[in-house]
């Protein structure tokens, strides 16, 4: 790599201030980890688990959680918070009794890797001991699972059953620096289940910058009028502690000059790594497929040209959507004398370990959410990360031996310009699926709710509208019954829910659970790159006039008479590993659709009773072809906002006048994903009130 491109700097972890006001603050102490040049990797466990910097911290954190009610805890990453606290905690006997240590992640493979870690590391069988649930996916044995590890959002749900969370003794609720929406909630709830149950003992894991904020929002407490809150009750202060040292050093480089191409800027950064650096993987943040896609293929054609420095590299993506057994991949060993590239989004930026990454390339951007509540549109825009993120970026290498980090920004820009932590999610997206989720838990008055950050009133308004004209909120803005409380316990949007329920009387459950199911994953194709005309092809063979949703229903059928077989979904250009998980999501929502006392009936080919079922959910979404549009511009009717058909759609170029769609996706153009016709009296005959109350003075006029 040309040494003058890059300069060194140093991205220092900040040391906790002193606080005021009783918090505990520990002075750092020295890493033996850092110093060593000892290999990690053939260190027995055990011994490994002592030299992670946190082991120090051992006794204090013991103590601080079992004289605090919240103990935050700061550290760099890699320090060994998240598999070790569990296990200090189990050690020393708060799982005994039949009580559960509960870890919360943001991410799914967060919480089945490091799930996989912790049971390696304790010697048991996953699933024992130590488990873990994800969305539509339980790995926990309720007799036997001490320490389990969920998502937040798992959490929450969790909250809807047992109120007091009564089988956890301790909730550490890991990376809440990231603020997505679940892990906001979560604290506010937690918050107030402390009050009811003091023996509750919280650890929250942060960044140092949050470490402040975090405390001083569970010290501050609100002035509550339930009946047994008449006094103000004083908290416990919370404690903090700051785990100083880090894992391996990591140097970390930037560019000198900004770059004006990161995809290209990092696929000749990652050759010259392969080119000139000693034995080790590579790890690269890009923002999403589309990016991830393009580099691989950029990749391939830059190191067939120059043949020298291709051979040995191994390149696999990395991204939420990909089917688990390629995602396992990148866990894989890499072989005797190849170098394993992955490319990834920020699935990879938090609680991660890839066991042989020593170099990391961060793009300094990520694909994030951003809610406009006045014209109802959300859009997934490339964004530069936060200080925070870059130095969980950093994080990933490091881990097991030292290693570098190549930041394509510069360090000016770093220091100066970046912010230091992202704007919490509550803030930049929709609130429907969040504002129905505490409404199920009881929280009526949602705008007074204890936010760690308060969401923007207007999305707050703009939720409430939509699940009252869904009939899920009554005029008091309570949830109604039954309509209401079913479309809570079902774990998707409400519109998905709304459309399950209607089904129920439409007769066509069995296939609106399918439609669901595959709504619920990014794609059941594959990837079209290099394909194209392949794939349109074998979309046809099942396309129907209706529009996508009919077309799943075709493609399923044929999946399940092909004996759900992967070399006809090879032969489809189907993705079969996204086939098999529609087919375990189906059972998961046919399961909760029995629980809530729906009939599970097929409609035996009436397509109209299908249609209908949607439009029951999806009416918000409708929109109508401009007249005289050559283009295929259609207007939404809620908005007036202008969307075109996305071209992986089948209604593609077919421009039908009326049309319903699931999602929206910007990039030069507001596209409307997965869509289909309908005859716009439905949408009257679905929500009279909600097309009654449209400004547009004949929004459904032929
Ligand atoms: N799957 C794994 N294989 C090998 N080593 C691992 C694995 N998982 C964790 N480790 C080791 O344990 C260390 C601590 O990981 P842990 O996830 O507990 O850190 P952390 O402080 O929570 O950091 P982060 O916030 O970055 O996840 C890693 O740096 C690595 O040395």
């Amino acid at each position: 790599m040309p040494q003058q491109f890059w300069k060194p700097g140093a991205d220092k972890p900040r040391i906790l201030e002193d606080e005021e006001g009783g918090v505990v603050f520990f002075a750092p102490s020295l890493s033996s980890a850092s110093s060593s040049s000892s290999r990690f990797g053939y260190a027995s466990i055990g011994s490994q688990r002592q030299r992670l910097p946190v082991y120090k911290y051992r006794t204090a954190i013991l103590y601080l959680v079992e004289t605090h009610a919240t103990t935050i805890i700061v550290g760099e990453t890699g320090s060994g918070k998240t598999t070790q606290i569990p296990q200090y905690l189990k050690e020393a006997g708060w799982a005994d009794g039949g009580r559960v240590i509960a870890c919360t992640q943001p991410r799914r493979l967060a919480v089945q890797s490091v799930a996989s870690r912790v049971a390696e590391e304790m010697d048991v069988k996953l699933g024992e001991e130590v488990g873990y649930t994800i969305r539509f996916e339980d790995v926990t044995n309720p007799a036997a699972t001490m320490i389990k590890f969920l998502t937040d959002g798992v959490l929450l749900r969790e909250i809807m059953d047992d109120p007091l969370l009564t089988k956890y003794s301790v909730i550490m609720v890991d990376e809440a620096h990231e603020r997505s929406i679940s892990t906001d909630i979560l604290l506010g709830l937690l918050k107030k289940i402390q009050r009811r149950r003091p023996e509750l003992r919280l650890i929250i894991s942060s960044a140092t910058i949050e470490a402040k904020s975090m405390s001083d929002f569970f010290q501050t407490s609100k002035k509550h009028r339930g009946p047994e809150d008449h006094e103000f009750v004083p908290r416990k202060v919370p404690a903090v502690l700051s785990v100083e040292g880090r894992g391996f050093n990591v140097q970390i480089h930037y560019v000198v000059e900004p770059v004006s191409d990161y995809v290209r800027a990092t696929v000749s950064t990652v050759l010259s790594i392969h080119d000139q650096e000693p034995a080790g993987d590579i790890l690269v943040f890009l923002t999403g497929q589309d990016d991830i896609d393009a580099a691989i293929q950029l990749l391939a054609e830059e190191a067939h040209a120059s043949r020298k420095i291709s051979s040995g590299l191994i390149v696999l993506p990395l991204y939420s959507s990909l089917p688990r057994a390629e995602q396992d991949l990148v866990f894989s060993p890499t072989p005797r004398g190849k170098r394993k590239v992955v490319i990834s989004t920020n699935i990879a930026e938090t609680s991660l370990t890839l066991e042989g990454v020593v170099y990391v390339v961060d793009s300094g951007f990520s694909k994030q959410q951003f809610y406009n509540p006045i014209s109802d549109i959300e859009n997934l825009v490339v964004a530069p990360i936060s200080k925070a993120s870059a130095r969980q970026r950093a994080g990933r290498a490091g881990r097991v031996r030292p290693g570098k980090c190549y930041r394509l920004y510069t360090e000016e820009y770093f220091v100066n310009e970046m912010s230091s932590v992202g704007i919490p999610e509550m803030q930049r997206s929709k609130l429907v699926s969040c504002v129905i989720q505490l409404k199920a838990l009881g929280i009526d008055n949602i705008l007074g709710f204890d936010w760690p950050a308060s969401p923007p009133p207007e999305a707050m308004i703009r939720a409430l509208e939509v699940l009252y004209s869904l009939g899920v909120l009554d005029d008091d803005a309570k949830l109604t019954s039954p309509v209401g409380f079913q479309a809570a316990e079902i774990p998707l949007d409400p519109m998905i829910s709304k459309m399950i329920l209607s089904s129920n009387q439409l007769g066509c459950s069995e296939e609106i659970i399918t439609i669901a199911a595959i709504l619920s994953i990014q794609s059941i194709w594959v990837s079209g790159k290099g394909v194209q005309k392949e794939l349109d092809e074998a979309k046809l063979r099942f396309a129907a006039a209706e529009g996508d949703h009919v077309t799943f229903l075709n493609v399923y059928k044929g999946f399940l008479q092909s004996g759900k077989s992967s070399q006809w979904c090879h032969k489809n250009y189907m993705n079969y590993q996204a086939m098999k998980k529609v087919i375990e999501i189906r059972e998961q929502l046919r399961r909760t659709a029995l629980r809530l006392g729906i009939v599970l009936r097929s409609c035996e080919g009436d397509i109209l009773a299908v249609r209908k079922a949607v439009t029951a959910g999806f009416f918000a979404n409708a929109s109508r072809l401009e007249a005289f549009s050559h283009n295929g511009m259609y207007k939404t009717i809620r908005g007036s906002q202008e969307v075109y058909i996305h071209p992986s759609s089948v209604l593609f170029r077919v421009n039908p006048k009326w049309v319903i769609y699931h999602s929206l996706v910007s990039t030069d153009r507001q596209y409307m994903r997965n869509v289909m016709t309908i005859d716009p009296s439905w949408l009257t005959e679905a929500a009279p009130h909600f097309f009654q109350n449209l400004r547009r003075p004949d929004p459904i006029a032929h």
